[in-house]
């Protein structure tokens, strides 16, 4: 066996994921073709680089297939229930930063907050006969941060992407989704709730829980998170 590490295969994440550990003297590349998901590690022996969709990872992390694993702090949260019991964040890397947070259009100036939100919910309901839709790919986080909220008539359309452009098409009401500059959602004439994020995310290198290793595996393990200072 060996070490296995899982990067996000594609995209900013991945180039400075391998930016973070080459800056620490472990060099990660891809190799084969431009299109073909194969990579090599430099500078530690015994650890295999696996490259995987971003919200893969926790699922992979979880499982122990794979035994570390650079994803962002949201996809752990929103896929793993009892994230801490299935993988040990070792550190953050100080880039992938956005904040998961609930927008509504801008031009519904009376929601603000939310239990302005609340409101509009219940109103909404009472003038369509159906409730406010909601889209976003963060199920979990938002149904609970919604209820810790005290928002109760609304409901959850499963976006996966563009998640912004659900309003304009007139298949959601407001969105749930990440934010870094803020300027997709300005894009889409939303407005952000005057609330704490539903939750702060930045790309953080996991470690999982689940795998029992052999002595070479412990080694190598130990070899690198050396190396990384982690
Ligand atoms: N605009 C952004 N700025 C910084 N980080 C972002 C931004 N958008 C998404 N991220 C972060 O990047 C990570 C990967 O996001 P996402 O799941 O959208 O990946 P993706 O690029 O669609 O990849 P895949 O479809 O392969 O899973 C998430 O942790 C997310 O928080
Ligand atoms: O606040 P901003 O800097 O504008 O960034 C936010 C956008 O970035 C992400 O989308 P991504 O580019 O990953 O595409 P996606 O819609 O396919 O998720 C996210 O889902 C937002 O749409």
């Amino acid at each position: 066996m060996s070490i296995k590490l899982g990067v996000p295969s594609k995209g900013r994440l991945m180039e400075k994921t391998f930016d973070w550990f080459g800056a620490r003297g472990v060099r990660l590349t891809r190799t084969g073709s431009e299109r073909e998901y194969s990579g090599a590690v430099d500078g530690v022996e015994g650890v295999d680089l696996v490259l995987l969709s971003a919200g893969e990872i926790p699922r992979e992390l979880a499982a122990g297939r794979i035994h570390l694993g650079v994803t962002g702090t949201d996809l752990i949260r929103e896929k793993l229930v009892q994230w801490d019991q299935k993988v040990e964040p070792l550190a953050e890397l100080g880039f992938g930063q956005a904040d998961l947070i609930v927008a509504v259009p801008a031009c519904w100036t009376d929601v603000n907050t939310l239990d302005d939100l609340d409101a509009a919910a219940a109103a909404f309901r009472e003038r369509h006969g159906f409730r406010m839709r909601i889209a976003t790919k963060y199920h979990r986080l938002i149904r609970e941060y919604l209820r810790r909220g005290g928002v109760a008539d609304y409901q959850l359309v499963d976006s996966q992407g563009a998640t912004e452009g659900t309003v304009k098409n007139l298949t959601a009401e407001a969105v749930a989704d990440i934010t870094s500059t803020g300027e997709t959602l300005r894009a889409n004439h939303l407005k952000v709730l005057e609330e704490e994020p539903v939750l702060r995310s930045q790309a953080t290198l996991f470690r999982s829980r689940a795998p029992r290793l052999n002595e070479a595996d412990r080694l190598a393990l130990r070899t690198l998170s050396a190396k990384l200072h982690v």
